[in-house]
């Protein structure tokens, strides 16, 4: 069977083809002459699969998207302390290319603004570094995020810079400001060439993708940026990645993204997916017109605002119980229904916390019933399941060891059942031991509960 995925994206791209509006931005020479019928999207996925469609190979400048990596290097070259010193994380709602600071500061405003994003690539390195030994860093850093050897593009660097006044300007205001130690030309002529790094769509799509999965790269599982940047970068994505247009974004389309004049897009949602578009015509605020509605498409057609409630944290925890009989030290009648708490999927807090219920409100029940007739007295044991859970987040673990704990200190005995071994007892040295077992399924835990005749007669939901 052929997946469905890229027709669907063939069907993104000819939807936003009859939007013909926009101008290619014209006070870059090389990019006034961009071919405007090119149009492309990509995919990627956090496991490393690339679906794409349209001029998926065609190359272009790379732009203020470089911005949102250069800002993570900088996080990593001086330390995020050191870098909000120099620039802020409020949103300007001023253009992209404002001559404006932070009155209260005397910062530039953020670092997705050619204010801001001047101010970090002085960051890079060290404040005397050549705009040579910047780009060398930055062009390494992206092309390990691409997967691919990348190349500056020559003729725009040089149609950048030999109008370069405005950013020049920017540079001096940084220098007056203090916010830039070293060369602001030098500083300027580094941010110009970092802009002018050719890419496709495929090559973004990957990068962002490295963001949704924490750092990590999709393909060759090599940690590039730091947990802790990422998340600082994409913050700063959400709230001033569009420049002006931030809001609209945020609320229509919900994801994480940067755009840069050449009129690329990406957009990256954590933990899922890394979308690039690419379509040279802009808006007025500077992003690519069909490029905004491919991302409008994706993000209603998938579900992809981040802020769309679609797994409510109900679903994460199913409660059930087995039915034990016929063990062979017991007489036949002996029955014990041992209750079993299934987590399921990548657990946070609130999924931890939806255990935490399901138990208290099942034992504290059973406690208040007289010891010789309730349901549990003849099943010291509990099973927690962790089969269907594919992560703990560090709360969730946390949450659930003392869980564990409380059962232990009242007299209960937990088998857990966890092949894969999601929960870490020896980080947080909990002992295994008679009372707290680890199995890899339902049959060796109820070997362990009830002994080698015991079978399991039923298995049921509601208990
Ligand atoms: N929005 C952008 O992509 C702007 C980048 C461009 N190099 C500039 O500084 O003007």
């Amino acid at each position: 069977m052929k997946s469905p995925i890229p027709d669907y994206l063939r069907q993104v791209v000819e939807n936003a083809r009859p939007a013909d509006s926009g101008e290619v931005a014209g006070y870059i020479e090389v990019l006034a002459k961009a071919d405007a019928s090119k149009m492309a999207v990509a995919l990627a996925t956090v496991d490393g699969k690339m679906y794409s469609a349209g001029d998926d190979e065609v190359e272009f400048s790379i732009q203020s998207i470089s911005k949102a990596f250069v800002y993570a290097l900088a996080i990593q070259d001086t330390g995020l302390p050191q870098v909000l010193e120099k620039v802020g994380v409020e949103p300007s709602g001023d253009a992209f290319n404002k001559l404006s600071l932070q009155r209260s500061t005397n910062r530039p405003m953020n670092p997705m603004i050619n204010a801001g994003a001047i101010a970090t690539h002085s960051l890079i390195v060290g404040p005397n570094a050549t705009a040579e030994q910047r780009v060398d860093r930055i062009l390494k850093a992206l092309s390990r995020l691409a997967g691919r050897q990348l190349r500056v593009d020559e003729a725009v660097y040089e149609a950048e810079l030999k109008d370069a006044n405005r950013n020049m300007g920017l540079g001096y205001m940084l220098k007056a400001a203090g916010i830039i130690d070293g060369d602001p030309q030098e500083a300027v002529r580094g941010y110009i060439r970092q802009c002018s790094i050719n890419v496709n769509v495929r090559d973004l799509a990957m990068m962002a993708s490295t963001l949704c999965n924490a750092g990590v790269h999709p393909v060759s599982g090599e940690g590039i940026i730091p947990h802790q940047s990422v998340r600082q970068v994409l913050s700063v994505m959400t709230t001033c990645g569009m420049y002006d247009a931030a809001g609209d974004w945020v609320s229509n389309i919900g994801i994480p993204a940067k755009s840069g004049v050449a009129g690329g897009i990406i957009g990256a949602l954590p933990g899922q997916v890394g979308i690039a578009v690419f379509s040279p015509k802009l808006d007025e605020r500077g992003n690519s017109v069909r490029g905004v509605i491919m991302c409008e498409k994706l993000s209603s057609d998938m579900g992809l605002h981040m802020m769309d409630i679609s797994q409510v944290a109900r679903a994460t925890v199913r409660t059930s119980a087995m039915t034990i009989t016929g063990c062979a030290d017991q007489p036949h009648e002996y029955v014990q229904e041992v209750p079993i708490f299934d987590l399921r999927g990548a657990v946070r807090f609130a999924g931890a916390e939806r255990l935490t219920r399901a138990i208290v409100h099942e034992f504290s029940s059973s406690d208040t019933e007289d010891p010789g007739s309730g349901r549990y007295t003849n099943a010291r044991a509990v099973i927690l399941s962790f089969r269907d859970a594919y992560s703990l987040s560090d709360v969730a673990q946390r949450i659930i060891l003392e869980n564990i704990r409380r059962l232990r200190a009242a007299g209960r005995n937990l088998v857990v059942v966890d092949p894969t071994r999601v929960l870490k007892l020896h980080g947080d040295h909990v002992p295994e031991d008679n009372a707290l077992r680890v199995v890899r399924d339902l049959a060796e835990a109820r070997r362990y509960i009830g002994g080698t005749g015991c079978r399991a007669v039923s298995y049921s939901d509601s208990w």
